[in-house]
């Protein structure tokens, strides 16, 4: 049976990094399914309303960036969705079952597609598109009912792919958001390179690292990066409240996934602590704020208990003992509340 001698075919669930690896480093693996759902005559994953699934995590960033897309982009009623529970175990994530009373949220649920009954994990759904499949289980997946198979398991293309493949499907107001404008688009993807590599993937590379070294290469360049961050925002605020002014885009979601998750779990859990948002980081954190409190499909899709359980119950080997840390308390502050700034002062 497939996973019965080791968690995945390449190795452990929790080999972050790979064993005998004496970088310590974490090293992300590319996403294995890209197709996409296109618009063009012919395709092979034409937009339909109905036929895809989308399997998240409340937990993973990655998965929350097409969550927030599907919700501002209107597409409740053209793509369902459904979210694991929030505790990655051995075989990877699993399917909430009726016995599970500790993961509210919408849409946490068994496993809906019509004739998966018997899926216990997101695996199962990855061995069904492929059963030779040797990567990691990863959220989130772009599943098609109707030739039952992975269309996407990369959250960058289905971000993209939400913004517009599914135009005619939607009101005349839905249609006219675009994430990815035509007019910034060079803007947008220099803007994702350095934030990928130093933010978003940074957090992981700083909380995974099993040497002093790699830890600090990848914590000091995450800040780095931070700071960058902090003085755009600093210098556009006049323009704002969103990274390009008054249009929300990739960037706005792309960056706001890992900072919601910063105070809450990478401060502590992944050592991500020369400063925290809420005290080191103004300008970010205002614009944090905004969209969570401000913009719906932000708020709603962030699940902090799923959060905060996931990463603390879910890496033994950070955390051994499985304690989920109380703090800090509010999870997120309300939009008014500007907290004295600390230790930022454009240098460390
Ligand atoms: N490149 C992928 C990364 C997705 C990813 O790493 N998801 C994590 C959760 S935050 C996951 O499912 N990990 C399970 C595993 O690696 O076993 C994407 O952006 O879609």
């Amino acid at each position: 049976m497939k996973g019965a001698a080791q968690d995945t075919p390449g190795g452990k669930i929790t080999d972050w990094v790979k064993p005998g690896d004496p970088s310590g480093e974490f090293k992300r693996q590319q996403s294995s399914f890209r197709d996409c759902i296109s618009r063009e005559p012919g395709a092979r994953f034409p937009p339909e309303k109905g036929r895809y699934h989308l399997y998240v995590s409340y937990a993973c960033p990655w998965a929350t960036r097409v969550l927030i897309a599907r919700k501002l982009k209107g597409l409740e009623e053209v793509i369902s969705f459904s979210s694991v529970h929030w505790h990655m175990g051995p075989k990877g994530w699993r399917f909430p079952t009726a016995d599970d009373t500790d993961a509210a949220g919408e849409n946490v649920v068994p496993d809906p597609v019509p004739g998966h009954e018997k899926f216990t994990h997101l695996r199962d759904v990855y061995f069904q598109a492929n059963p030779q499949y040797e990567g990691r289980f990863t959220v989130p997946v772009l599943y098609d009912k109707k030739t039952q198979t992975i269309v996407n398991n990369e959250s960058s293309e289905i971000l993209r792919m939400f913004s517009t493949e599914f135009n005619d499907l939607v009101d005349e107001k839905h249609r006219t958001i675009d994430f990815y404008p035509a007019h910034l688009r060079a803007q947008i993807d220099e803007t994702h390179e350095w934030q990928y590599d130093l933010i978003n993937n940074g957090v992981y590379k700083s909380g995974f690292a099993t040497t002093q070294q790699a830890y600090e290469k990848a914590v000091v360049a995450l800040f780095e990066a931070l700071d960058r961050a902090e003085a755009w925002l600093e210098k556009t605020a006049a323009e704002g409240p969103y990274w390009f002014g008054q249009t929300i885009t990739e960037v706005d979601i792309r960056l706001f996934v890992t900072i919601i998750r910063f105070d809450p779990v990478y401060v502590q859990h992944f050592k991500c602590n020369i400063r925290d948002i809420r005290s080191g980081y103004p300008a970010l954190h205002r614009w944090m704020r905004h969209l969570y409190w401000t913009v719906p499909a932000f708020r709603d899709m962030t699940n902090f208990l799923h959060i905060k359980n996931h990463y603390t119950r879910s890496h033994p080997q950070i955390n051994p003992h499985g304690i989920t840390p109380v703090g800090p308390v509010p999870d997120i502050l309300p939009l008014d509340q500007e907290v004295v700034v600390v230790g930022y002062q454009g240098k460390r």
